[in-house]
Order: structure tokens, then C-alpha cells, then sequence
């Protein structure tokens, strides 16, 4: 994710039964309906040799991803279509994104190679306790984004958003009231769940201390424009709410 400005698609969303839809010439539908399909593909597929494979916990990482890519732009399309382009997959996250997941692939393929005890789910009881530790983040991380996304329904979007719109309402209620950045909370615990999954000990502290440093700057930017847009109301918001990432206020 990247602290830009908001890409200009965003700017003229055109209005239909009081909704914002996105310029939809301004948006590569073909594009939009390759990655569906794709990421469709990299689900059924997970799926379907799950009983052909000994290390199935890879087959449930790449089902996470794949669920956590289509979500992102599925919620994007129905309560923020404004907001919705091709790039809502989220998918072309940032070079970091995408070298984390390559890091951990790769870990988890030599691990299988030279370690293969490490990748066992019955190795022992600390193995079996981190691997559902893993799935219980997972889901929960990706329950919490979800519904993050669905309460801040127009006022998300997935560029930091540094001019106010006129559609931009502070939230408190709901998740925003169990956490003040549930998104990044629920990315946050997802991410890491994935690599306790497939019992990556490398790549789970890299994931760690990469998005630790990735959501303390973001927050900090974030909440500079969200104190401009609603002053007092987000600094009352920011005392009595807390983030909920360990070492985060
Ligand atoms: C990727 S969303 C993340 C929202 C939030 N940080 C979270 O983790 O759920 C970023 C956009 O949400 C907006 N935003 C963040 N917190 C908000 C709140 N409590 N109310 C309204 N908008 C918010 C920011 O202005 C920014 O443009």
C-alpha cells in the first residue's frame, strides 16, 4: 500500500440511484475480469489437489491469498464503488508486498527441501498449537479487515486520502470502536497468520517487523489528515480508542 494521492479515476465518480460508480471507461474491465478468473483459478486449484499434496498448509496459504485479493475489491464494488477500480484487488501492493509473499514462498519450498520435520503438522505439539494459532489470525484477520471495509463503507479507500470529499464521515462505531485502524489491525494478524500456517519462523518475523514499520508510518500520516478533516472529534476518537497492534497506541 503506498501513501499517495488519490488516483484521478477517483475524482468524478458518476452518480446512479444515489450511489458513486467509478468512470468505468477510466477502468480496464477486461483487466478486472482476468484477475477474478485468476484468482479463481489459484483458489479451485489449492482446493482441488489438497488431497495429492503432503504440505497442505501451502494449499490453504494460497486460499488466503486468493480470498483476501478478491475480497478486497468484491467489498470495494458493493459499498464503495466510487472507489473501485482494477486496482482494488490490491494486488500490485507495493514492491515490499510482493517480495514478502516471494521471500515466504521461497522459505517455505527450501524449509519443505531441507527441514521437512519443521513442516509437520504432527511434528509436535508446538507445531500443531502455532498452525491453528495461524489459521484462528487468518480468519479473524480477514473477518476484521472485511467488516472494517464494510462499516467505513465511502469513507475507506485504499489510497490515504489527503483532500476531504464531501461523502467522507468520520467513523467510530461498530469495529472503529473496538480498534481505531480495524483494517490494518485485521491485515496486520492476517498476514502473520498465514506464515505461522505454513510454519515459516523467517518470514514470520520478517512479516512482523516489515509491518509493524509499514502501519506505524502509515497511522502517522493517516491521522494528520484525519485530524485536519474532523479536528477535535478524531483527537477524542484517538484518546479513547486504541490501535490494537502490539506497541501501537
Ligand atoms: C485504507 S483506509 C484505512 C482505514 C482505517 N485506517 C482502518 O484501518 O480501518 C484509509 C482511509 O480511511 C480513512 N479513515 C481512517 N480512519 C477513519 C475514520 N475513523 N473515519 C473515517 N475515515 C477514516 C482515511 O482518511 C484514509 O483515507
Amino acid at each position: 500500500m503506498s501513501n499517495q494521492e488519490e488516483t484521478k479515476n477517483e475524482d468524478l465518480p458518476i452518480i446512479i440511484e444515489g450511489k458513486a460508480y467509478p468512470d468505468i471507461t477510466k477502468n480496464p474491465l477486461d483487466e478486472i475480469s482476468s484477475t477474478a478468473y485468476i484468482l479463481g483459478i489459484l483458489l479451485g486449484f489449492s482446493v482441488g489437489i489438497l488431497p495429492l499434496v503432503g504440505f497442505k498448509n501451502f494449499n490453504l496459504y494460497l486460499v488466503a491469498l486468493s480470498v483476501f485479493h478478491f475480497t478486497e475489491f468484491y467489498i470495494t464494488a458493493k459499498y464503495n464503488p466510487g472507489k473501485c477500480h482494477s486496482e482494488s484487488f490490491i494486488i500490485n501492493n507495493g514492491f515490499s508486498y510482493i517480495a514478502a509473499h516471494s521471500v515466504a514462498i521461497l522459505e517455505c519450498i527450501i524449509e519443505l527441501i531441507v527441514f521437512p520435520n519443521w513442516k509437520s503438522f504432527s511434528y509436535s505439539m508446538v507445531h500443531r498449537i502455532i498452525v491453528v494459532v495461524g489459521a484462528i489470525c487468518v480468519i479473524m484477520g480477514q473477518a476484521t479487515r472485511t467488516i472494517a471495509m464494510y462499516t467505513a463503507g465511502q469513507s475507506f479507500s485504499h489510497v490515504i486520502k489527503t483532500e476531504k470529499n464531501a461523502d467522507h464521515k468520520l467513523v467510530t462505531g461498530g469495529i472503529y470502536g473496538f480498534s481505531r485502524h480495524p483494517s490494518y489491525f485485521g491485515f496486520f494478524w492476517w498476514a502473520l497468520g498465514t506464515q505461522m500456517l505454513v510454519l515459516n519462523p523467517i518470514s514470520f518475523i520478517l512479516f512482523a517487523i516489515v509491518l509493524w514499520r509499514f502501519f506505524s508510518a502509515r497511522i502517522k500520516f493517516e491521522e494528520q489528515y484525519l485530524i485536519k478533516f474532523f479536528g477535535i472529534k478524531y483527537v477524542n476518537f484517538k484518546k479513547h480508542v486504541p490501535v490494537r497492534i502490539p506497541f501501537m497506541d
